[in-house]
């Protein structure tokens, strides 16, 4: 495909009865996975080491009979990151730490009824397996995002598994920011047989109570079997998507570096612009073609830019309507009004305001979390987030004034519901004390 004969669809003031066709994800190729998963997880279940190893040379191409990465590994890979990037790397982690350490809550002890105390404690999963997708790109930032709030959780075993290239290896970048954040094991070993190892658990990968990170088709049908055997998991997260919406104070040339920025994620991944005037509309598209002729990963992001849609609405209310109805990964809001975009918008995973906010920040480095609830899940999903390596245990002492207060509600209740024995374990209490 030529970029100048590239079309992207465009919609002047949509009624709503097209907005469905707007709304719509990229169609994906709905092959049935659930068989070549229950294959898969059941090898590995019964062979263990065994299974890995054979489904990796199928998969990946290699055959590695040893596939836990080594402390010299380690060593050798960190050798080979150029220092101004283990300099950003740095950067990057420190404001993930702040922002992420500013998301732990103080204990906060209530006093529900005299002498009836009740109060909530986090504990951290004690071991979560976290998922690193090794295709097209090695996504080192996605250690960042998802070890440091286990780190900070205090999770004990952070078990990393991500798919070896053809030489048996993994990304300097990937191996590099996992021994810096605190991983404890890294494993060569991707897609499905990845995920049923770290919910089986073999003879070489420990089983894990909660397993994190984005993935292809297989590994998020892998996560749903998972999650089916008694596994957590973190979210379906799936192709990048973004929604901008530019008024007459967007700049056109940033608002197209941005639509292009999650474009060259994959072939399906969807963009969609929102703008308040035909004019600024068009300023958008002919950067954006301008600076796609640039891009090394033009060809990906042109087939994104087929699934992607160009929208005139210039009423504000009516673009509020439509971006809780579309419920975004990403949102930028290149606006005036911020406040009132901020307010009213209810479904996004993660909002990006002004001018002077790419996504690409919050991809990287200002501290935000970049695994995201993609394909309208940004409606009853939250991104990862501290509270996604917890989970929270709560308390309560009852001292004798406290039962005194509070037990003839708990009677009635346990009566009204024929429960004798609850009932009995207050009133013999209180037969006690009324002594
Ligand atoms: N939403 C987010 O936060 C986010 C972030 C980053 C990446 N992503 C998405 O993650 C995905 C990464 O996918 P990827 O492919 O690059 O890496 P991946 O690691 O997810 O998948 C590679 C693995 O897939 C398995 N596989 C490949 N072909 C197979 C087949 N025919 N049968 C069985 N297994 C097979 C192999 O075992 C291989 O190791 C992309 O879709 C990208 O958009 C999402
Ligand atoms: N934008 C992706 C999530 O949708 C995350 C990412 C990683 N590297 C660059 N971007
Ligand atoms: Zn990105």
């Amino acid at each position: 495909m030529t970029i100048s004969s590239l079309k992207i669809k465009k919609y002047i003031e949509p009624k709503n009865i097209i907005w469905q066709e707007l709304l719509n994800r990229p169609e994906v190729k709905k092959e049935d996975l659930s068989q070549l998963v229950k294959e898969i997880f059941n090898d590995v279940r019964l062979n263990g080491d065994e299974a890995i190893i054979k489904n990796t040379a199928l998969f990946d191409k290699v055959k590695l009979d040893d596939f836990k990465v080594s402390d010299e590994e380690v060593r050798e890979s960190s050798k080979n990151v150029r220092l101004d990037l283990k300099q950003a790397i740095l950067v990057a982690k420190s404001n993930i730490e702040k922002f992420h350490r500013s998301q732990i809550v103080n204990t906060q002890i209530v006093e529900t009824a005299n002498g009836v105390k009740c109060w909530q404690e986090s504990r951290a999963i004690e071991k979560v397996g976290l998922y690193i997708p090794g295709g097209s790109a090695p996504l080192f930032s996605t250690v960042l995002m998802l070890a440091v709030p286990a780190v900070l959780a205090g999770c004990k075993e952070i078990v990393l598994c991500t798919p070896p290239n053809k030489e048996g290896k993994i990304a300097d970048e990937i191996l590099y920011a996992a021994d810096l954040v605190g991983v404890t094991q890294i494993f060569k070993v991707g897609g499905i047989q990845a995920i049923a190892g770290l919910t089986y658990g073999t003879e070489t990968i420990p089983k894990v109570y909660k397993i994190f990170g984005p993935g292809n088709q297989y590994v998020t049908a892998a996560k749903m079997e998972a999650f089916g055997c008694g596994v957590a998991i973190d979210m379906p997260a799936g192709p990048s998507e973004l929604l901008v919406v530019a008024d007459d104070s967007a700049v056109p040339k940033f608002v197209a570096a941005d639509l292009l920025s999650q474009a060259e994620h994959g072939a399906d991944s969807q963009v969609v612009c929102v703008a308040t005037n035909k004019i600024l509309l068009d300023d958008i598209e002919k950067e954006l073609l301008a600076q796609l002729e640039e891009l090394p990963r033009k060809e990906i992001a042109s087939q994104a830019l087929l699934n992607s849609k160009l929208i005139v609405i210039s009423a504000k209310e009516k673009i509020i309507e439509f971006v809780n109805e579309y419920a975004p990964e990403h949102l930028i809001l290149a606006v005036e009004d911020e406040v009132y975009f901020c307010e009213n918008t209810i479904n996004a995973g993660s909002i990006f305001i002004g001018n002077y906010t790419p996504e690409s920040a919050g991809d990287y480095a200002s501290g935000t979390n970049h695994t995201l609830p993609t394909n309208g899940f940004s409606r009853s999903f939250s991104g990862v987030n501290m509270d996604a390596f917890v989970k929270k245990v709560t308390f309560q002492k009852i001292t004798k004034e406290g039962i005194l207060n509070l037990g003839s509600s708990i009677e009635l209740m346990a009566e009204a519901e024929l429960l004798q024995a609850h009932k009995n374990a207050v009133t013999v209490r209180l037969n006690e004390l009324n002594k």
